[in-house]
């Protein structure tokens, strides 16, 4: 088995749909079997039609063996989720059901009701009910009813409510998806950075993930044991030579390393990726070799790099590793990203690992390096900031773990965008290479060499940077703004570029203003970022995020989402209606983290 199919070979969580009727036999239940199964069943083809796992394959549904009608169809309904490793569930009905007998009871799965809107049978009003009795129990459940009124033959899906179940289905598949799996830190605290202090019941009781740890000298162990697959080594090389020019040094003369020593960091770089990412995920090969232990991994998900500075003063540092892996291609040729955090910043690697989840594509790890004023922008190079970003900028800028598929050479609709690895073409994983040179790293940084990836993110591109943020007292807390990519006239760039370090990817970043709270100014945005990093996300995916954080318990803390999007537990709303924000930490707060 190759290493990519053994990465996610233990399958996906599945949906389950649970239709739900009225129980009186003799006329109103029988009257009533079709069209609540046909509700189940197009509600289904909905999700296999526009969701997928992130191996590109459909996901898929499951919908109870009958109807059900009271807590005994309820109760075989919920073993055969079991059995069938549903994760997320949706329940629809057309009509009025015992509320308390036919919902669904177990707590870690998220859960939404569908109530159709028609008046000939009181959909609307079981979901009522049933929301009420989800409320009273401490499950919180997501509500769907449609504006319009639809009649009773009506099969199809309003567009409002598709666009709640795929909202609510690819937010509960995220939930699913981590369940079980782990966050691997390679190395521990880098340079006091509060974010790679791993925190175990952060990962354990908000998201059900496992926490392992593993020391940098690991590495060194498979350097010198040659505990990683020599012939993937030496094809890997040569891809590399051929695919990823090295760029110019920008080293002052007398510390510039030596061609040998260049060329043996090439390698160490090399075999740091392959030792990471079997790490992560384990590797058939491995055991073949003999390597039975390490053949397995970890069964992460998302991992983070230590690098600074014990292994970086030494060793070539994690660049190449985590930009590579958190791609969407290498010279295994194109596949799903390695979700990778630099300096094992563990709370950026979450929000990386939602906006991957959600999305399927690559993010872009950064630091929040600078905010730039439209004034200071123009003081320093006589440019007037326009379009997404005059009201100023972002420079997003990291040394490592930033993908490639950041360069914005993918295209949708003739458009700079990143893309589910299954839509990218090779030659749209060609540009992205080519559009990218590898700079010999800053040796006063990192004594011990390696390469950065250096690229400028296409502008117009619309993207979103969020980060999770630890509180003492409160437990996570989820920060979103939604902007755009900005592109900069040549010549500004590199005014601007020059003053921060050159070698390193550049992603121009104008947030959206709404005027208020953290919104008010690009200013603004730049002094309420929760710490040093935050992760961007192709596409405006505020709305998912908030989605995901709810169900996860964890409050946001600002976002730029219009208020029409929000879509959150019906729960929610029984903490305030006219301050949203104020009810999310509430009911939170509340209802505490998901595995608590
Ligand atoms: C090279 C430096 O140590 C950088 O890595 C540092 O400024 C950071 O990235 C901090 O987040
Ligand atoms: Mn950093």
């Amino acid at each position: 088995m190759t290493q990519e199919k053994h990465r996610f070979e233990s399958g996906f969580p599945k949906i389950g749909i649970r239709p739900t009727i009225d129980g009186r036999r003799k006329g109103v239940r029988e009257s009533l079997e079709e069209q609540t199964m046909n509700m189940a069943k197009s509600v289904a083809a909905l999700i296999g039609e526009h969701l997928r796992y992130p191996n590109g394959e459909p996901v898929e549904c499951v919908i109870a063996d009958s109807c059900i009608g009271g807590v005994a169809e309820a109760a075989a309904c919920a073993e055969k989720f079991s059995r069938e490793r549903v994760g997320v569930s949706i329940t629809v009905t057309p009509c009025w059901c015992y509320g308390t007998e036919t919902m669904d009871m177990d707590p870690s799965i998220p859960k939404a009701v569908w109530g159709f809107n028609g008046t000939e049978r009181p959909g609307a009003v079981y979901l009522a009910a049933v929301l009420s009795g989800y409320a009273q129990k401490g499950l919180p459940a997501f509500g769907i009813y449609g504006e319009e009124v639809q009649d009773s033959g009506d099969t199809s899906i309003p567009e409002d409510v598709k666009g709640k179940l795929l909202g609510f289905a690819k937010a509960g598949l995220v939930v699913a998806y981590m369940r079980g799996k782990s966050y691997l830190s390679m190395g521990s605290v880098s340079m006091g950075i509060a974010g790679s202090i791993v925190n175990d019941a952060f990962f354990q009781e908000y998201l059900g993930m496992r926490t392992e740890y593993v020391d940098m000298s690991e590495f060194v162990r498979r350097f010198e044991e040659q505990i990683y697959d020599g012939e993937e080594f030496a094809r890997a090389l040569a891809w590399v030579k051929e695919n990823c020019p090295e760029g110019a040094d920008n080293n002052p003369a007398q510390i510039q390393t030596s061609r040998e020593q260049k060329d043996k960091d090439w390698e160490t770089v090399v075999k740091m990726t392959m030792i990471a990412r079997d790490l992560m995920v384990g590797n058939p090969r491995l055991a073949e070799l003999g390597f039975g232990e390490e053949a397995m991994g970890h069964n992460a998900i998302v991992s983070g790099f230590q690098g600074q500075r014990q292994w970086t003063d030494h060793f070539p540092n994690g660049d190449f590793m985590e930009t590579l892996l958190n791609s969407s291609f290498d010279w295994n040729g194109i596949r799903a990203p390695y979700t990778v955090a630099t300096e094992n910043d563990s709370l950026n690697g979450v929000a990386m690992l939602f906006g991957n989840l959600l999305t399927n594509t690559a993010q872009i790890f950064a630091d929040v390096r600078t905010y730039w004023s439209p004034d200071s922008v123009e003081r320093v190079t006589g440019h007037k900031l326009e379009g997404h970003a005059a009201g100023g900028i972002l420079h997003l800028i990291n040394s490592g773990s930033a993908t490639l598929d950041g360069t914005g050479e993918q295209q949708l609709d003739g458009k700079p965008a990143l893309k589910p690895h299954w839509e990218i073409s090779e030659q749209e994983a060609d540009a992205c290479l080519k559009a990218t040179s590898w700079r010999p790293a800053s040796v006063e940084y990192f004594r011990g060499g390696g390469y950065s990836s250096d690229y400028l993110t296409r502008g117009g591109m619309p993207m979103t940077m969020s980060r999770i943020n630890l509180v003492k007292g409160i437990g996570p807390v989820l920060q979103i703004a939604e902007g755009y990519s900005v592109d900069l006239p040549e010549g500004v760039h590199d005014v601007l570029d020059k003053r921060t370090d050159p070698t390193w990817p550049t992603t121009w970043f104008a947030p959206i203003l709404t005027g208020s709270g953290a919104f008010r100014s690009v200013y603004e945005v730049m002094d309420q970022w929760g710490a040093n990093h935050g992760s961007i996300s192709y596409g405006h995916i505020g709305a998912d995020l908030i989605t995901l954080a709810s169900m996860l318990r964890i409050p946001v803390n600002m976002h730029n989402v219009a208020e029409e999007k929000l879509f959150r537990p019906r729960a929610w709303g029984l903490f305030g209606t006219s301050n949203a924000e104020s009810a999310d930490y509430r009911a939170c707060d509340n209802f505490g983290p998901l595995y608590k």
